[in-house]
């Protein structure tokens, strides 16, 4: 079982550099999202890129949603046999062990993350 000490730090920590800090567009509002998080498109990006950091992340990303489709395929077979049964197509008790778990490993934006998948498996409550 997850814990609840998972931090929310953000991604990613002091690991802009000098350039990228100079180029940066960066739009933060102090809401604790890190340092070196600049939305712009200089030297450091695509340095990443050359070095395979990019592919790498359309891949996972690629993964990452054929996994939520698959999740909303075995969503629905669930809400559809609990209807069948004459159950709600929510369950609430379940929705929120899921909660805790992605709150548990992620920090609040896992709870985000929890409800946008919920909403996406299950539809608007
Ligand atoms: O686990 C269930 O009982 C489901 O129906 C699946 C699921 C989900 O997508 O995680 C969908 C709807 C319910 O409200 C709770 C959870």
């Amino acid at each position: 079982m997850s814990t609840d000490t998972a931090t929310d730090t953000g991604p990613v920590t002091g690991s802009g550099t000098a350039a990228d800090t100079a180029a940066s567009t960066s739009t933060s509002t102090g809401t604790g999202t890190g340092t070196g998080t600049g939305t712009g498109s200089g030297e450091t990006a695509d340095a990443q890129d050359a070095a395979g950091a990019r592919p790498r992340i359309d891949e996972l990303d690629a993964r990452i949603i054929a996994l939520v489709q698959e999740r909303r395929t075995v969503s629905a077979g669930i809400q559809q046999a609990r209807i069948a049964a004459g159950g709600t197509r929510v369950h609430l008790a379940r929705e929120m062990e899921i909660l805790d778990r992605y709150r548990g490993e992620l920090g609040r934006h896992g709870t985000q993350l929890a409800m946008t998948l919920l909403t996406l498996c299950r539809g608007r409550l």
